[in-house]
């Protein structure tokens, strides 16, 4: 891994050398050439200014040295003037060079050539006002041939350079030869040198010589370092070609952030041009959520650590966030600065399938929720939370209440829209810290976190079924859902997660049992109920086939005659190991499995028969009450079962009489009024069942089809003592005087209760005070010992 990232480092910083030339204008082979011509003449301008002083710095020792010596300055004025302006002259153009050599580069085609003539030139004077033959100044010649040999670039060119330079020594020494120029006599050179021809021959030739040869040389020298050059470039041309085509993002920046290069894949992910991106900073790129980390991993790198690969979040222009994968080293740029070198890929499209696919397996695909996994993992950290900050943790368990009826007649498309509005609202009941979970087909779990008293949990429960208690509007059905909510606390229930969604789902059940829309917390009394509705649930399904239901009947009593009205039928279950299962424990489970069905089509026959037996023992006619399961309300043959009964049974349907709870028929409102209509038009009666529980309205009652209206008992119990509870009562009792409805209370248990409900005119009674529900055998007897026995039923014509 070390050696790895160590190759990648070197890598990285033979890179940064070559891209520091590439960034200097090798990219396009004109402007490179340009860029590097304008490099070799500043260089030459430079060796110049260095010429020019160590010349400088000769002729001023020289002439001092002359000046106090018995020989004295032997120039004369003017040749100290000519001097003085040939060495203005190489200074000027060479300052001027130096200024302004970018422009004048690119104005002037052949400087080059122009510059190494007047160099030529200028070396010839300065040979010339030294003692042309005896002059010390010649290798300046070869000096400028040199240059001449950097600078041009045909090798030709260069020879003539060369060959120029000789021919104007030897021209120089020839004019003063023979006396077109005067010659400058020098000190210690013996008198009348430059008029000896073989002197002047074999100095010119030498000069000459070394002249060519110094243009040879340095011409081929200048190529072979051309050709290296030209080799190194077109690596590096290579290497960019690479480094752009590269589907990596590949950056580097100066330690203080400042990016000096990006490539292709860079600029497209990032939507900055190069140009745009040497005026960014790295750290303005980084997302405010990575800096920091960034920040940290910079700090190690610049300090000599070896980081493994870093993910990181950029912005790019327009703001878009990009995140990216790579690894950052530490190298050195082409002028040997530290520099940063980043190797990233684009990772967004990776991460965000990843995070679709954490989702698919945390998240309900129809709600949006958490899903069972998550939903334990959120249990398992408020738990952890819960332990450090010694708070209380909540868990609620929620089933909605007849939900399948929904799904069943009306469709799962409205069943799905109805579980994600009612996601939406428990997701509204709690705070953001809290979790809300499907686990389930209509099963919703949350997390309270921070509990600090039941009394808060109490009330989220509350807020809960009040929220859901609000009709729901999906696709134009108006939709009424109610919730069983069982609730186990951490730590006082359980340690384990698992367990206290255990102990969460028993306490539900106990909701569901009693009445459902109520919630109810865990206590562990209900265990024993959990091991027994196992016990139920595996036994129901044999109870049918092995004759274990019974019917018990409640008689219905008039207030004002004290006539029996009805007889209303109530299942019980004759468990073997069990005894009398009462049917508040084992309806929602018959509910729940479908099996409600089968029992209910049997409740009905068996209250049939036992009305038409009665009958035929001589008993005056009265009405056999049924109660119909939203289920079996719900069924699409329940007005050919009910007629098939009462035609095998022979019993007048006048004789019937449904009941049906009002939450069972406001669950969808539209869809009872058709039902009810129909069921009336068979002759039937139909009592609304635990009236006052449901949420219809007056709008609601006047549309269904209906002859009774029957009191919840939970209303009828407290009706001497609670306000509120007489109030409901007598505000039922007059709703159905207004609608020409019987009003009848259930669960009459007092005399009070009874006076209290004959003052506010109630019609009927029913309850423990009359009879308690007994056995058929029993009804005979029951009957037989009243005066005043049955009130009569106006009969319809059996359909
Ligand atoms: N779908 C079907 N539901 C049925 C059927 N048989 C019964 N049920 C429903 O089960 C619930 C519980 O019924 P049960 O335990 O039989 O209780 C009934 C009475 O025993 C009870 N009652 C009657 N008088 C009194 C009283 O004075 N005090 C008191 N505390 N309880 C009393 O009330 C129950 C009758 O309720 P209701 O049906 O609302 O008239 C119950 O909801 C039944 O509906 C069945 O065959 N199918």
């Amino acid at each position: 891994m070390a050696q790895t990232s160590l190759t990648g480092s070197r890598w990285l910083d033979s890179v940064a050398r070559r891209l520091k030339h590439l960034r200097e204008g090798l990219k396009s082979p004109e402007s490179g050439r340009l860029e590097e011509f304008k490099a070799r003449t500043f260089l030459v301008v430079k060796c110049r200014w260095l010429l020019l002083t160590l010349v400088g710095i000769y002729c001023l020792v020289a002439g001092s040295t002359y000046y106090v010596s018995r020989i004295g300055l032997f120039l004369s004025p003017s040749q100290v003037m000519f001097l003085v302006v040939t060495a203005s002259t190489v200074i000027a153009y060479n300052l001027l060079l130096h200024l302004f050599y970018q422009r004048i580069i690119c104005c002037f085609r052949f400087i080059n050539v122009f510059q190494i003539v007047l160099d030529l030139l200028l070396v010839t004077v300065l040979v010339h006002l030294s003692g042309g033959a005896s002059s010390w100044f010649w290798p300046v010649y070869l000096i400028v041939t040199i240059e001449a040999a950097f600078l041009i670039e045909g090798k030709r060119e260069v020879w003539f350079v060369g060959a120029f330079g000789g021919i104007l020594y030897g021209a120089l020494l020839a004019l003063e030869h023979f006396g077109f120029i005067p010659n400058v006599p020098m000190p210690f050179v013996e008198p009348g040198l430059h008029q000896d021809p073989h002197y002047i021959l074999l100095v010119w030739l030498w000069v000459s010589l070394l002249n060519a040869a110094a243009a040879v040389i340095g011409s081929y020298f200048v190529s072979v370092i051309e050709r290296e050059s030209e080799a190194t470039r077109q690596s590096e041309e290579r290497l960019m070609g690479f480094l752009d085509t590269a589907n990596d993002l590949i950056l580097s920046f100066s330690p203080e952030g400042r990016l000096r290069y990006v490539n292709e894949a860079w600029q497209q992910v990032l939507g900055y041009t190069a140009e745009e991106a040497k005026e960014l900073s790295f750290f303005g790129i980084i997302h405010p959520d990575s800096r920091e980390r960034c920040n940290a991993e910079l700090e190690r790198i610049l300090a000599g650590d070896v980081l493994s690969p870093l993910e990181a979040t950029l912005v790019a222009k327009g703001g878009r966030s990009i995140i990216v994968e790579g690894s950052l080293t530490c190298g050195v740029d082409g002028e040997g600065s530290t520099a940063v070198w980043g190797i990233c890929r684009d990772i967004t499209e990776r991460k965000q399938v990843e995070e679709q696919l954490y989702r698919l397996a945390h998240h309900d695909t129809l709600t949006g929720l958490p899903n069972r996994i998550l939903f334990l993992d959120r249990l398992q950290q408020a738990k952890a939370h819960a332990n450090r900050y010694r708070h209380h943790v909540a868990l609620m368990f929620l089933d909605l209440d007849r939900f399948k009826i929904i799904n069943d007649t009306l469709g799962h498309p409205v069943g799905d829209k109805l579980l994600q509005e009612v996601a939406k609202r428990l997701v509204d009941c709690v705070r953001e810290v809290d979790t809300v979970a499907r686990i389930g087909g209509d099963e919703f779990t949350v997390v309270l976190v921070n509990i600090d008293s039941v009394e808060d949990v109490k009330r989220v429960a509350q807020k809960i079924l009040k929220s859901l208690s609000v009709p729901f509007m999906v696709d134009s059905f108006e939709l009424y859902i109610t919730t069983s909510i069982g609730i186990a606390l951490y730590p006082g229930d359980d340690e384990n997660p698992d367990n206290l969604v255990k102990k969460a789902d028993i306490a539900m059940y106990h909701a569901k049992g009693e009445g459902r829309n109520t919630f109810k917390f865990y206590v562990p009394k209900m265990d024993a109920n959990a091991d027994k509705r196992l016990l139920l649930e595996t036994s129901l399904r044999k109870a049918l086939d092995n004759e274990e239901f019974r019917v018990y009947y409640q008689p219905k009593v008039d207030i004002t005659t004290k006539q029996i009205t009805a007889m209303e039928a109530l299942l019980r279950w004759q468990h073997p190991t069990l005894g009398l299962v009462a049917p508040s424990e084992f309806i929602p489970l018959a509910e729940e499995t479908g099996l409600i069905v089968p029992i209910g089509e049997w409740v009905l026959r068996a209250a049939c028969l036992q009305n038409r037996k009665w009958l035929e023992m001589g008993l005056p006619p009265m009405k056999v009450a049924v109660n119909l399961s939203g289920y079996q309300f719900q069924q699409p043959n329940l007005l050919d079962i009910i007629r098939t009964v009462l035609a095998d049974t022979g019993l007048d349907p006048g004789l019937l009489e449904l009941e049906i709870t009002e939450s069972v028929i406001m669950q969808n409102p539209d869809f009872a009024v058709a039902v009810l209509a129909e069921i009336r038009d068979l002759g039937i009666h139909i009592s609304i069942d635990d009236f006052g529980t449901g949420y219809s309205s007056l709008a609601h009652l006047k549309r269904f089809s209906i002859n009774t209206l029957k009191i919840d008992k939970s209303f009828v119990r407290d009706v001497e003592i609670n306000s509120a509870d007489a109030a409901i009562a007598t505000a039922i009792i007059a709703m159905g005087n207004s609608l020409n409805l019987k009003v009848i209370a259930e669960g009459v248990e007092t005399e009070g209760q009874l006076t209290f409900l004959s003052e506010n005119k109630c019609d009927e009674v029913q309850g423990f005070l009359f009879s308690t529900p007994m056995p058929s055998e029993d009804v005979a007897d029951f009957l037989r010992g009243r005066t005043t026995l049955v009130a009569p039923v106006s009969l319809n014509s059996a359909p």
